[in-house]
């Protein structure tokens, strides 16, 4: 059976859209949605996100598969690009409307704005090591500024959790890092239970952040809204950038604050479509 799909994408984080509201249960297994993220044998996506009914007074559920197959717990571009499918799949207006959505890392609030971006209430982010989860420190002691051996290297590490977790390290120029060959010993970290996606950040001022990231599940993408988010907040943490900041990502900027005033995160960037088709 075909089943219908729309192809976003979050600053080139590309997300295969499929609208599941009428069933909790996501139509496609996870085996089946790394066929349909393969870029030469498949559709070609860095996830597969299905919008399924709210739970718990919640406007709609969102599942994602990483395009291995695992399941994360949240994914900030993914969530941006699944508040302007919503609009879509409900025929309304773009602007103005603020969506509750049930995710495995809590109640995330994404609202369209008036020029076109969508604005994301995170959470607040978790600091305590058994919160990310990592070995790196005692359960309940936070992971800053703290040496990792990588790939015959100490790499000072700043662990965060968005639902999901991130190691973030500071490097002088981002560009000389070499991802492909170190990313996924990072991931596969026996200190990281629950495996980790890992930024790579370069300071360029304190309101304005270089990142390049290797997700879990997923390998090098363009961007990563939810690794934007804690590396903004292992910069604070390290006293490195202030609570605002815009962080370019090979795909993008993403703006991103840690209020002050509730603790918790907010990103602000765009969600595209690109196109629709059966599959
Ligand atoms: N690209 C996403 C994060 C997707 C999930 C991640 N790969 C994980 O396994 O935690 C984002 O924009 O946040």
């Amino acid at each position: 059976m075909a089943i219908e799909f729309t192809k976003y994408h979050g600053l080139g984080n590309d997300f295969i859209l499929i609208d599941n509201r009428s069933s909790l249960t996501p139509v496609l297994t996870p085996e089946k949605a790394v066929q349909w993220c393969d870029r030469h044998f498949g559709i070609g996506a860095d996830g597969v996100i299905f919008a399924l009914p709210g739970q718990n007074g919640t406007d709609y559920t969102m599942r994602i598969f990483n395009s291995d197959g695992s399941e994360p717990e949240m994914c900030g571009n993914g969530i941006r690009c699944l508040a302007v499918f919503l609009t879509d799949l409900e025929g309304i207006s773009r602007t103005k409307d603020k969506y509750h959505i049930h995710t495995l890392a809590g109640v995330i609030a994404p609202q369209l704005t008036d020029d076109g971006q969508v604005k994301v209430d995170m959470g607040e982010p978790r600091l305590l090591a058994e919160e990310i989860p990592t070995t790196l420190s005692p359960s309940e002691f936070q992971v800053i500024n703290q040496p990792l051996e990588v790939a015959g290297k100490t790499w000072d590490v700043t662990c965060v959790s968005m639902g999901n977790p991130h190691c973030i390290t500071f490097v002088e120029d981002v560009a000389a890092i070499n991802l492909e060959s170190i990313g996924s010993q990072f991931e596969n970290h026996p200190v990281f239970p629950k495996k980790t996606n890992t930024e790579f950040i370069e300071i360029v001022n304190r309101n304005y952040l270089k990142m390049r990231v290797w997700e879990r599940g997923a390998g090098i993408t363009l961007a990563c809204g939810t690794g934007a988010c804690a590396s903004l907040v292992a910069g604070v943490l390290n006293d490195k950038c202030d609570r605002t900041a815009t962080i370019e990502l090979p795909g993008g900027p993403l703006e991103i604050e840690w209020s002050e005033l509730d603790n918790r995160i907010y990103m602000t960037g765009p969600a595209e479509r690109v196109f629709t088709g059966k599959y």
